[in-house]
């Protein structure tokens, strides 16, 4: 496990507003051990990436970075303007891009956004799911059920929902998975973007992607 810093990470000229902390982190599966003792700092306006082999334990490490999993030991604290997030705090902070993150099929595109939204207390408005909808290149599409979707239709509408409430820290899993070359470029769009006011931590082996990282966690 190596974490590597390119060191070219700028604060946007207004200072360091969000930070990620992550403190002696460690996770371990009986006696697999995926990573022991990572210490390292996510700076804002930055990108994180985390690598390794299938099975090495990135997916792991995001669920632990968004709180769905607890670590075998260490701690990762959310901090913005100083103020170390609670868990409910950082869950409207955070937005996740995740194979695991199922829709429901028989709602429709904005029925999903609505009711994802009240689940986790976070705010939602139809013309924002409308705004996002398009963002995402789904515009018309709202009142399809997700069900009918094609499963980069479905990659797409994980976007929407991870963005709709522009969240300070952006976590994806696999970014581009079952993206055609215009959802590719959506998702170059989407860091850049992201970057410029927030985080990103993601991980991801593809090579394009790897060379957004400021830093990176290489996980052995
Ligand atoms: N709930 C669990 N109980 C026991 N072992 C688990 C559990 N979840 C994951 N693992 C194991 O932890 C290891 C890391 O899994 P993880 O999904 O984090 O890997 P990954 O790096 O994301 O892999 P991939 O590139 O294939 O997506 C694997 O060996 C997996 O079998």
């Amino acid at each position: 496990m190596v974490v590597n810093s390119a060191n070219n990470h700028k604060n946007g000229g207004d200072g360091l507003q969000t930070r990620v902390e992550i403190k002696n982190l460690s996770k371990a599966y009986h006696i697999r051990k995926l990573f022991t003792d990572v210490t390292v700092t996510i700076p804002d306006r930055s990108v994180f990436v985390v690598l390794g082999h299938n099975g090495a334990g990135k997916t792991t490490f995001l669920r632990i970075m968004c709180g769905l999993i607890p670590a075998t030991s260490g701690q990762v604290d959310y901090i913005i303007d100083g103020q170390v997030l609670t868990p409910a705090e950082k869950r409207a902070q955070l937005g996740l891009v995740s194979p695991d993150l199922q829709l429901y099929d028989d709602l429709t595109a904005v029925e999903n956004l609505e009711f994802f939204s009240e689940v986790r207390g976070l705010p939602f408005t139809i013309d924002r799911a409308r705004e996002m909808m398009e963002f995402v290149g789904l515009k018309g599409r709202g009142h399809d059920f997700v069900g009918t979707y094609s499963s980069g239709m479905k990659q797409r509408m994980k976007y929407a929902y991870a963005l709709l409430h522009e969240p300070h820290i952006l976590v994806l899993d696999e970014p581009t998975s079952n993206l055609d070359e215009v959802g590719v470029a959506l998702v170059d769009r989407i860091i850049k973007r992201q970057k410029e006011k927030g985080i990103v931590i993601m991980a991801t082996n593809e090579p394009e992607e790897v060379s957004y990282g400021d830093q990176t966690l290489s996980l052995a």
